[in-house]
């Protein structure tokens, strides 16, 4: 199953808070969102499931456009648990109102995920430290046996177990490729190991995707000095720094190609030295230039 999003375009008040987003992702599949606070994430969400209505555009899924066959946003699922209802909701009613909403919800699947963390049917949502709220979440996301699922920030302000069980459950419905999850994170570290692809969201739209295994094949982070204190002309021209401390460059060169090495080594480096590629750089590399305009 495979949702597709095209020219999608919202505009709140005077912003255009998205601007012709266009991506598909499909399930097996785990894609990471990520973008600089205020970039449109949650809203991206939001106009996905019709939460808000998109100016122009569709969202289709296989080759149902959601607006003309709203029975087929049943296949994907986004929990807002900042819905003013969900604090004073037990978790029993909790479940019982996504079963409504969502006809495949399993309540015995809901109740074991719960009992699995040691959660009463009886607690209030509003009553639960944020970690459990976040498992709660989860287990709504889980039970609700939906193909499509957006979670927006699932890891903020969980501790490492909690953190780790929310990964460990992502990966495990992934596993028999029935299941998708499109994550919007600040946590650049966990979307890391977790994400096959990441789409990053830039001025209201959809800048970049970067499947992490083909970036790290063909790009390198290189740690470089020179003899000289000014930085050669070849790095600029085929990097992105990163960072300068001194005379120790550190710059992301995207793609690594013989001739960008030939160039760099005809500078006669006195280091020349790979470091691990990491998200946090992709996204540094992507953003910085906003940061400089700051
Ligand atoms: N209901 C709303 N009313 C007014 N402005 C809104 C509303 N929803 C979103 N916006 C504006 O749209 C922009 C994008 O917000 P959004 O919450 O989608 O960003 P985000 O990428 O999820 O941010 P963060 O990473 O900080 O959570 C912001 O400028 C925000 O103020």
């Amino acid at each position: 199953m495979k949702l597709t999003a095209q020219h999608l375009t919202k505009t709140i008040g005077e912003k255009k808070v998205l601007s012709q987003v266009e991506f598909s992702w499909q399930t097996g599949e785990i894609v990471g969102l990520v973008g600089r606070n205020g970039a449109g994430k949650t809203t991206l969400m939001r106009t996905l499931v019709d939460q808000y209505h998109a100016d122009h555009g569709q969202v289709a899924i296989d080759d149902q456009d959601l607006t003309a066959v709203p029975e087929a946003r049943q296949q994907l699922i986004y929990i807002d648990p900042t819905e003013v209802f969900f604090a004073r909701l037990t978790l029993a009613k909790l479940g019982r109102l996504y079963a409504l909403g969502y006809p495949t919800f399993d309540q015995a699947r809901y109740r074991s995920l719960l009992a699995d963390n040691d959660l009463v049917l009886a607690q209030r949502y509003g009553e639960l430290s944020k970690g459990y709220q976040a498992l709660v979440v989860m287990a709504l996301n889980l039970a609700s046996a939906v193909p499509l699922i957006l979670l927006d920030e699932p890891f903020d302000g969980l501790d490492l177990f909690i953190r780790e069980m929310i990964v460990k459950a992502v990966i495990d419905e992934v596993a028999d490729g029935q299941r998708g999850f499109l994550i919007a994170s600040h946590d650049l570290a966990e979307l890391d190991g977790l994400a096959d692809r990441v789409l990053f969201l830039k001025r209201g739209t959809i800048s970049k995707t970067v499947t992490l295994e083909a970036v790290r094949d063909e790009a390198a982070k290189l740690q470089l000095v020179f003899p000289a204190m000014q930085i050669p002309a070849a790095v600029r021209q085929y990097g992105q720094i990163l960072n300068v401390q001194g005379r120790v460059i550190t710059a992301l060169f995207s793609p690594y190609t013989a001739a960008v090495e030939a160039a760099l080594t005809a500078e006669q480096p006195v280091l020349i030295e790979k470091l691990p590629l990491s998200l946090s750089d992709l996204f540094r590399s992507e953003y910085a230039e906003e940061v400089h305009h700051d």
